[in-house]
C-alpha cells in the first residue's frame, strides 16, 4: 500500500457517515487528522557485524475512547500514510464492537524474510526500547499484523517487562499463550466474520447449505475455510498470490490446508483435489454465495467488481473494495458486509486477552467463543439495523454505528455546551 492519498480515500467513509447524522464540526475536526504519529530509526546489530538502521512508526490515531489498539507490521512497502490509514481503521474497528479502545498501528519498514531469526528479534526488542515511552497497558496496546507473529509479541513484551521493571503482559496481546495469550485468538477474525453471516444468513437470503469462494489462503482464509466446511458448506474456490483453484461440488478442506501447510501452492494442489487451476481474475467471478477476500486491500476494483457473482461479500481482509467499487457492488444488489465490523473478531479475542492478563484470571475456550459470538451477533444485529431502517449499506452504517459512539465520547469529554440553556 503506498498510496499517498489513502487516508484521504478513508476519510470518504467518515464523511459519508457523518452525512446521515447531526455530528458536531468539533468532531470531525477531531478524527480527521491522527493525534500524533511517532518516527523513529531502529538501529540494530547484523549477525556479520554491521550496523542496519530501519525506519519505524507508532501513530495513535484517537484514544478517546481508550487506549490505542493495533498491530505491528512488517513490511518493505509500509508508509507512514499506511501506518495512519490502518490506525484510523482500528479507531472504526473498537468502536464499532463497543471495545474500550481507540485505534492506533506501528510499522517497521524491512522485509522480515531477509533477517536471522537473531537479527529478527533485535529488531523487535528495538522497536519496543524507541516507544517504550508510547506503548503501555494503559496507553497504547500493540498486536501482531502483516508479517509479525506471536513469537515477536512474546520478545516485545519481554523486553517492555525489562525496561518497566515488571511484568507486563497487557501491554501487547497475540502473544503466546504460555506468556499470556488467549486461548481462541488464532482464528478469532475467521471465527467472528464466520458468526456474523451465520446470524445474519436470512436476512442476507443464505439459507442452508451455502458455497464460499476464499481469495487469500493465509490466516484468515484458512481458519475461515475450515469454520464453513465444518458446518456444512462448500468451498468452491481458493487462491493464494501464486493463483487460484476451482471445484464445483467442494474442495476438501482438511486436504488443501494440509498441503499448504507442507508448503505448497494451492494451484500445486488441483490435481491431488480433482480441482480446476482458474485465474485470480477468475476466482472473484465464480458462482457462490458468499465471496470472502482474505489477502490484501484494494483486490476488488471498478474492473472486476461487475463480474462478480456472490450474493455477499464478507471482507476479512482490511480495505479489499475499494470505493468505486463499493458502489458497482450496491448498484447490482451485492451485499458488502464491511471489513471493520467483518475482520473484528481478531481484535476482540485481543481485547479479552488484555482484560484476562489484567485480572490474572483466564477463560476456557468455550468462554471465549460464547463472548465472541455474544458481542459479533449484537454490533451485527445492531447494523443491520441501522442499514435497513436508513436504507444505506452496510459499511456506510458501520461508519454510522461507529461515529455515534466515537462522538458521544469525543462530545462528553468537552464539546458538549457549556451551560444548559
Ligand atoms: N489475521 C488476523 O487476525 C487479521 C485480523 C484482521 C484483518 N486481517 C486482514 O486479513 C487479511 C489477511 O490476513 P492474514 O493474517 O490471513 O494474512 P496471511 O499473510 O496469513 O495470508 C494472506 C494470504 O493472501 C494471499 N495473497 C497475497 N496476495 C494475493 C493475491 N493477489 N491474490 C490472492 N491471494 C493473495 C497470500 O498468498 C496468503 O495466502 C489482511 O488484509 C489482514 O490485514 C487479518
Amino acid at each position: 500500500m503506498t498510496d499517498d492519498n489513502l487516508l484521504d480515500r478513508a476519510l470518504v467513509r467518515l464523511e459519508d457517515a457523518a452525512s446521515h447524522l447531526k455530528i458536531d464540526q468539533d468532531v470531525l475536526e477531531k478524527l480527521k487528522y491522527p493525534r500524533e504519529t511517532t518516527k523513529m530509526r531502529l538501529l540494530i546489530r547484523m549477525d556479520d557485524g554491521s550496523r542496519k538502521s530501519f525506519l519505524a512508526w507508532r501513530c495513535r490515531y484517537d484514544d478517546t475512547r481508550g487506549p490505542t489498539k493495533g498491530g505491528i507490521r512488517f513490511h518493505p512497502d509500509s508508509t507512514i500514510e499506511e501506518v495512519e490509514t490502518l490506525a484510523f481503521w482500528m479507531t472504526f474497528k473498537c468502536a464499532v464492537m463497543n471495545l474500550p479502545y481507540g485505534g492506533g498501528k506501528g510499522a517497521v519498514r524491512v522485509d522480515p524474510r531477509t533477517l536471522s531469526k537473531s537479527e529478527l528479534e533485535r529488531l523487535s526488542r528495538a522497536y519496543i526500547q524507541a516507544f517504550a515511552n508510547i506503548v503501555g497497558p494503559n496507553r497504547d496496546i500493540p498486536a501482531p499484523d502483516v508479517y509479525t507473529n506471536a513469537m515477536i509479541m512474546g520478545w516485545m513484551a519481554d523486553e517492555y517487562s525489562q525496561i518497566k521493571g515488571e511484568v507486563s503482559p497487557a501491554v501487547i496481546t497475540g502473544k503466546p499463550i504460555a506468556l499470556g495469550g488467549s486461548l481462541g485468538r488464532n482464528d478469532a477474525t475467521a471465527r467472528g466474520g464466520y458468526y456474523l453471516v451465520r446470524h445474519l444468513a436470512g436476512e442476507l437470503g443464505l439459507s442452508g447449505s451455502r458455497s464460499v469462494a476464499i481469495q487469500g489462503f493465509g490466516n484468515a482464509g484458512q481458519y475461515f475455510a475450515q469454520l464453513a466446511a465444518a458446518d456444512g458448506n462448500k468451498v468452491v474456490a481458493v487462491s493464494d498470490s501464486n493463483g487460484a483453484i476451482f471445484k464445483a461440488d467442494g474442495l476438501d478442506v482438511d486436504k488443501l490446508i494440509a498441503g499448504k501447510t507442507s508448503g505448497k501452492r494451492v494451484a500445486d494442489l488441483a490435481g491431488e483435489l480433482g480441482a480446476q487451476v482458474i485465474s485470480a481474475d477468475a476466482l472473484l467471478a465464480v458462482e457462490c454465495d458468499v465471496l470472502v477476500p482474505a489477502a490484501l486491500e484494494d483486490m476488488i476494483t471498478p474492473d472486476n467488481a461487475g463480474t462478480i457473482k456472490a450474493k455477499v461479500i464478507l471482507e476479512l481482509a482490511n480495505g479489499p473494495v475499494t470505493p468505486d467499487a463499493d458502489t458497482i457492488l450496491a448498484e447490482r444488489g451485492i451485499v458488502v458486509l464491511p471489513d471493520i465490523l467483518a475482520n473484528a473478531g481478531g481484535v476482540t479475542v485481543s481485547y479479552f486477552e488484555w482484560v484476562q492478563n489484567r485480572q490474572g484470571y483466564y477463560w476456557d475456550l468455550e468462554e471465549i467463543h460464547a463472548r465472541l459470538l455474544k458481542m459479533m451477533e449484537r454490533e451485527g444485529r445492531a447494523v443491520w439495523d441501522i442499514s435497513r431502517d436508513r436504507g444505506v449499506s452496510m459499511r456506510t452504517a458501520a461508519y454510522i454505528h461507529a461515529l455515534g459512539r466515537l462522538s458521544t465520547a469525543i462530545e462528553a469529554h468537552g464539546t458538549q455546551p457549556f451551560f444548559a440553556s
